[in-house]
C-alpha cells in the first residue's frame, strides 16, 4: 500500500462551553491516500465538520497529530504554512463567495494572495472558469448565480493555488438533486484528471455511493465504521451503520408477505451480479431446497454491482442449512431476515 497523504492519528477536539466539554471528536484515525475520494458521513452532531476542520488546521486537536505529506500540519509555519493553505482548498454548504465581487474576482482574490499578479492571474482564472464551465458568467455577481453555479465558483477558488487536496464540507447539501449530480460529476472529473485528493463530509447517502471510494462512519464524535465503499454498503459490520445506512430498509418486506411466508426469510448480498441468480438456482437444487424471490435490485458504486435479494426458503432445516453453507461459499453474504 502507498504511503498515505494524509494520515490522522488518534484526534480529539473538545470544546469548552461555560462549565461544560463538549467532546466533539474522540480518538479519530484514519489514513487518505493520493486519489482518495473519502467520504466522512454521519448525522448532525456527530462531530464531522470539526473533524474535517482540523485537517486544514481550521480547527486544531486539543489531542493527537494530523500529517500531511508526512510533516505534522501543528508544526507549520510562515511561508510553509501559507503554503500548505494553498495545498488544501476547501468548499462549503453555503458557498462562502465574496457577494461584492464579481465571480472574475472571487476567484483573482486568492491568486493575488498568492502573489500572482497580471497576465499570470488572468490566464489561470480563464483556465479555472473554463474548468468549472463558468467562462460566460466572468463579470456576473454571486447574487445571480444558481446554488451550482456557486458552488463552481466555490471549487474553481479552492483549486485556484493548485490545490492537492479538496476539503468539502457538505458542499451539495443545499442543492437540488440534479445540480448535486452536476457538482459530484465535476468533483470526480477533477479527482480523475488531477488525481485530486477529496475529503467529503456529508449526511447524504447517496452523495457517498455516488463518489466515496473509502468512507468513515461517524456517531457521537467517534470513527464507528471505515471501509471502501462497496464493503461498507455490502456488509456494515456495527449496528449503527446498518441502521444509518437503511441497509435493511431497502429490503423491506410488507408485514403481511413476512407473515404469510412459510419457509425461512434470508437476505443475500452478493458481489457479482453474473453468478449470482444460477449460482442460487444451482445450489438450491443440489441441496434440495425450493425458494420464492420476494425482493431484489441491483446497485452500482462506480462499476461494481451490489446484488441484493430476499428470498424464502423452502425445505428441510438441514437442507437448508446445507444451502446457506454453499452460498456462502460462493462469498455471497446471507443474513436471517426476521
Ligand atoms: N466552536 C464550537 N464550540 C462549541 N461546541 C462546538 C463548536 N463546534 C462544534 N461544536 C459541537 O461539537 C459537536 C460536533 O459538531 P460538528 O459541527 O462537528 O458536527 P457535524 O457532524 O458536522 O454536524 P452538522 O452536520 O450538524 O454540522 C456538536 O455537539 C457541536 O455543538
Amino acid at each position: 500500500m502507498n504511503k498515505p497523504l494524509i494520515q490522522v492519528s488518534n484526534v480529539s477536539v473538545a470544546f469548552k462551553v461555560k462549565d461544560r466539554i463538549v467532546n466533539a471528536v474522540k480518538n479519530a484515525s484514519f489514513n487518505v491516500y493520493q486519489g482518495d475520494i473519502f467520504g466522512i458521513i454521519g448525522s448532525s452532531g456527530a462531530g464531522k465538520s470539526t473533524l474535517v476542520r482540523t485537517l486544514n488546521r481550521l480547527a486544531s486537536p486539543t489531542q493527537g497529530q494530523i500529517y500531511v505529506n508526512g510533516t505534522n500540519i501543528a508544526s507549520l509555519k510562515g511561508k510553509d504554512l501559507q503554503q500548505f493553505r494553498f495545498d488544501v482548498g476547501m468548499i462549503f454548504q453555503n458557498f462562502n463567495l465574496a457577494s461584492s465581487k464579481t465571480v472574475y474576482d472571487n476567484i483573482a482574490f486568492v491568486l493575488k494572495a498568492a502573489g500572482k499578479r497580471g497576465l499570470a492571474v488572468e490566464q489561470r482564472v480563464k483556465e479555472l472558469l473554463k474548468l468549472v464551465s463558468l467562462t460566460d458568467k466572468a463579470n456576473a455577481y454571486p447574487a445571480e448565480l444558481s446554488g451550482g453555479q456557486k458552488q463552481r465558483v466555490g471549487i474553481a477558488r479552492a483549486l485556484a493555488n493548485d490545490a492537492k487536496i479538496l476539503l468539502c464540507d457538505e458542499a451539495t447539501s443545499a442543492l437540488d438533486p440534479q445540480t448535486t449530480t452536476s457538482i459530484l460529476d465535476l468533483l470526480k472529473q477533477l479527482n480523475r484528471e488531477f488525481k485530486l485528493t477529496i475529503v467529503l463530509i456529508t449526511h447524504e447517502i447517496d452523495v457517498i455511493k455516488k463518489i466515496c471510494n473509502r468512507v468513515a462512519v461517524m456517531s457521537q464524535g467517534e470513527i464507528v465504521e471505515l471501509n471502501n465503499t462497496f464493503d461498507l454498503f455490502a456488509s456494515p459490520q456495527q449496528a449503527f451503520t446498518q441502521s444509518f445506512l437503511n441497509i435493511d430498509e431497502n429490503t423491506a418486506l410488507p408485514s403481511k408477505v413476512k407473515k404469510n411466508a412459510k419457509g425461512k426469510l434470508v437476505r443475500l448480498r452478493y458481489i457479482n451480479e453474473n453468478a449470482t441468480e444460477p449460482v442460487l438456482f444451482q445450489s438450491a437444487k443440489q441441496t434440495n431446497v425450493s425458494f420464492n424471490i420476494l425482493h431484489g435490485f441491483i446497485e452500482y458504486f462506480n462499476d461494481q454491482a451490489l446484488g441484493n435479494l430476499v428470498v424464502e426458503l423452502i425445505g428441510a432445516n438441514d437442507d437448508i442449512s446445507s444451502l446457506i453453507h454453499l452460498l456462502k461459499s460462493y462469498h455471497v453474504i446471507v443474513e436471517e431476515v426476521k
